[in-house]
């Protein structure tokens, strides 16, 4: 296979730019986490990864690779390189508030805090204000993809492309719609309105070309929308090939309501189905009430789920049962859901996933509990998988973008204590899993470095 032994005929033209040596801790296809210990990775100059291989072979592949191993990047031993985490589901627009107004459920959530906030993106010095301090908070946080919800405001969703681009994210932005709202009138667009501005919005982004920042069609939830307004953005999706984004089953009485807004629909996954927007580049925020007859159509389609919960404890929604979607096969990632979820870290989102399972557990004898393992999947290739973009990043295979976080256990004023062997070579194995297992009581200090596409972007350059 490519990256073990010679370089592939396409890729032997293309030097490498930056080779580092040391442990990698990734996800694949049949390992939850593997932990690899002394491994070369070399990024060429595209940002992609061009071999991964033992660290003994470093001579020959200088030779090969044509690069110094004086310039080689030696990690120390309390460091690693993970792949960066994939935010699936964060509302960039609610940023502003987040920590604050945790005090109502969902519906009378929304009415009291979340669509009066959002209608202030109006006034885009407001949006570019919060938009670049959600980008340099989610990036310094390791989230190196993000898939966000802005608002209902065109210009101030392409300011937050422009912006996830001038500071390097990997990003799905939906401009959100919506064409119902009877409790805050003011804030939702008249359905040929939402069409045009959803065009708009559409064209204008991907006339950008930005490399790695795209549209995403986005519903804002079967509650907000009419059946007209589903039905164009599913065509709108179908007709350019493009991410769709919504929410879906995140609380009982949501749940109830689209049962009566939608009495012709046998479910509220039903409902997105019956408007062509459940599809392979859909995915679905919270799905905590979805019914195993629903899991199986999100599995037939290809549908993801985004899990988060955070969000989902802090506005007492519910509790997604993580094992039951991947028994059901359905592709699943983490989401901070920024402000339902109080923190923008991903880190957190990890943490709070195996919480919520060992409620579950709690109450279940028989539930079989999230590993750390699984979780770290989750935060990386799981969301990769749920945003149909693992062949560009997600964990670190040959060819796929150098989408990653240099972390470091022994931050000076770190959080977490590390007793680290004598040196590298008296590390044994079970110290380097040690390190690595702490990220799970790490944050952001630890996160030294952030690239994405083989762009460093945290530290933060003098934009
Ligand atoms: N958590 C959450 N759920 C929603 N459902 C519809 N809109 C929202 C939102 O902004 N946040
Ligand atoms: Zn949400």
């Amino acid at each position: 296979p490519k990256g073990r032994g010679e370089p592939a005929a396409e890729l032997a033209v293309m030097p490498v730019s930056t080779v580092y040596r040391g442990t990698l801790a990734h996800s694949t296809r049949d390992e939850a986490l593997q932990i690899l210990e002394d491994f070369v990775l070399g990024v060429d100059a595209e940002g992609k990864i061009a071999f991964i291989e033992e660290g003994q072979n470093v001579d020959s592949l200088s030779q090969t690779w044509g690069f110094q191993t004086s310039d080689v990047i030696q990690l120390e031993q309390h460091e690693f390189l993970m792949p960066g985490m994939v935010d699936t589901h964060i509302h960039a627009s609610q940023y502003s508030y987040s920590g604050t107004a945790l005090d109502l459920p969902l519906l009378d959530w929304l009415n009291t805090y979340t669509f009066p906030v959002e209608s202030r993106y109006k006034d885009l010095d407001y949006a570019r204000n919060v938009y670049t301090k959600v980008l340099k908070r989610t990036l310094r946080n390791g989230t190196t993809t993000a898939c966000y919800f802005a608002t209902i405001h065109t210009d101030a969703s392409l300011l937050l492309g422009q912006i996830a681009d001038d500071f390097g994210q990997r990003a799905l932005v939906g401009k959100v719609c919506m064409d119902c709202n009877s409790t805050v009138p003011y804030y939702k667009e008249p359905l040929k309105e939402c069409k045009d501005e959803t065009l708009r919005f559409i064209r204008e982004l991907l006339k950008k070309e930005y490399a790695h920042v795209k549209p995403v069609v986005t519903p804002r939830f079967a509650v907000s929308c009419s059946s007209s307004l589903l039905h164009t953005l599913g065509k709108i999706a179908k007709n350019n090939d493009l991410h769709i984004q919504s929410h879906i089953s995140e609380n009982k009485e949501e749940v109830k309501l689209v049962k009566q807004l939608f009495p012709d629909c046998k479910s509220y996954t039903d409902v997105y189905l019956k408007h062509d927007l459940l599809t392979d580049k859909t995915v679905m925020a919270h799905g905590c009430y979805l019914s195993d007859e629903e899991l199986k159509i999100f599995h037939e389609r290809g549908a993801a789920i985004s899990h988060c919960p955070n969000s989902n404890l802090s506005l007492a929604s519910g509790m997604l049962n993580v094992r039951n979607v991947l028994n059901h096969k359905v592709k699943l990632g983490l989401g901070t859901d920024v402000a339902g979820g109080y923190s923008p870290s991903m880190l957190d989102a990890l943490r709070r996933a195996m919480d919520t399972s060992k409620v579950l557990s709690m109450q279940d004898a028989q539930h079989q509990t999230l590993t750390f393992e699984e979780a770290f999947r989750l935060a990386t290739l799981g969301g990769s998988e749920a945003l149909s973009l693992d062949d560009q990043t997600g964990n670190f295979e040959v060819g796929k973008d150098f989408d990653a976080l240099r972390v470091n256990m022994c931050i000076p004023g770190g959080p977490v204590d590390m007793f680290p062997g004598q040196g590298p070579k008296d590390i044994s194995l079970l110290q380097v899993n040690a390190c690595v297992f702490d990220i799970f009581a790490g944050d952001d200090r630890n996160i030294a470095e952030v690239f994405v596409a083989g762009r460093r972007v945290v530290p933060f350059p003098d934009l």
